[in-house]
């Protein structure tokens, strides 16, 4: 969708030099860099749940998403953070097994945390949510990455095939923050759900070094001038200057 592109896209599923690239443009900057993957089943409302964190607006219909990067920023405990969030395609199911595909993969990895989004109108979502989590903790190993649930589609209670309170029960199983939100028709619960995510990144990561201490850093102190060098070439001027005047 048109909007969704002119917004601050970094890149269309960023290939490991392009997102290295925005990397060091927000990190040269100051900020502190928070990397949000969301990832769920097809049409869980993946996109519009990124849309809306990104400008309150709830857009009914998008293209099926190729995976785009956004960024901004944020203000967390009276910090400026810069985001970065990844929107996933949809993720396919093959006979129960999860397929999860190079990009995906490359995807989760570069994530510092995760938002696994079902729908509450879609029982099979529901059941990607344990088999999502397992991959992400194969692909970050010894480290206990900060994930969120998020149950979607609230306001469609009437076609609901998950009660909420399951994803919730699911989510404390696998130690994870859990949101119930109706993207269509709540801003709030949506900003809420990624910015415990923001938070819960930033109390892990050191602070940022300011942008003065960074260029001081980078530029090479001028080397102290050597003083039998200068000695040297003194006394040779000197000479040459008297050789000048004897032969007058
Ligand atoms: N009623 C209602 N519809 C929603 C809500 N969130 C998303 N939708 C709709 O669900 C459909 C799918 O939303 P998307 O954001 O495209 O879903 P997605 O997960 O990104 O889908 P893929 O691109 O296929 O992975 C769209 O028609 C949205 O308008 C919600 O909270 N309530």
């Amino acid at each position: 969708m048109r909007l969704i592109q002119n917004m601050c896209t970094i890149a269309e599923y960023p290939a490991a030099g392009s997102a290295a690239a925005a990397d060091y443009c927000l990190r040269a900057a100051g900020r502190r860099l928070v990397k949000i993957a969301v990832l769920g089943a097809s049409g869980v409302g993946k996109t519009a749940l990124v849309v809306r964190f990104l400008t309150k607006r709830f857009i009914g219909d998008y293209e099926r998403n190729a995976g785009n990067l956004y960024t901004r920023q944020v203000q967390i405990e009276g910090e400026t953070l810069a985001i970065q969030v990844q929107d996933t395609p949809g993720i396919q199911v093959h006979e129960n097994s999860l397929s999860c595909n190079e990009q995906l993969s490359r995807c989760i990895r570069w994530a510092d945390a995760v938002v696994i989004v079902f729908s509450i109108t879609d029982y099979k979502s529901y059941e990607l949510i344990g088999q999502l989590h397992q991959q992400v903790q194969q692909l970050h190993l010894g480290t206990r990455l900060p994930v969120v649930v998020v149950a979607n589609k609230a306001d469609l209670l009437h076609i609901k095939q998950v009660d909420p309170q399951l994803g919730l029960q699911l989510a404390g199983v696998l130690g994870c923050s859990f949101y119930e939100v109706s993207v269509s028709e709540n801003y709030n619960d949506v900003y809420n759900a990624f910015h415990v995510l923001c938070k819960e990144v930033s109390h892990k990561q050191p602070p940022s070094s300011t942008p003065e201490k960074r260029r001081t850093s980078l530029i090479p102190r001028p080397k102290s001038p050597n003083m039998q060098d200068l000695k040297r070439r003194f006394k040779q001027a000197l000479s040459a200057k008297v050789r000048t005047v004897t032969s007058v």
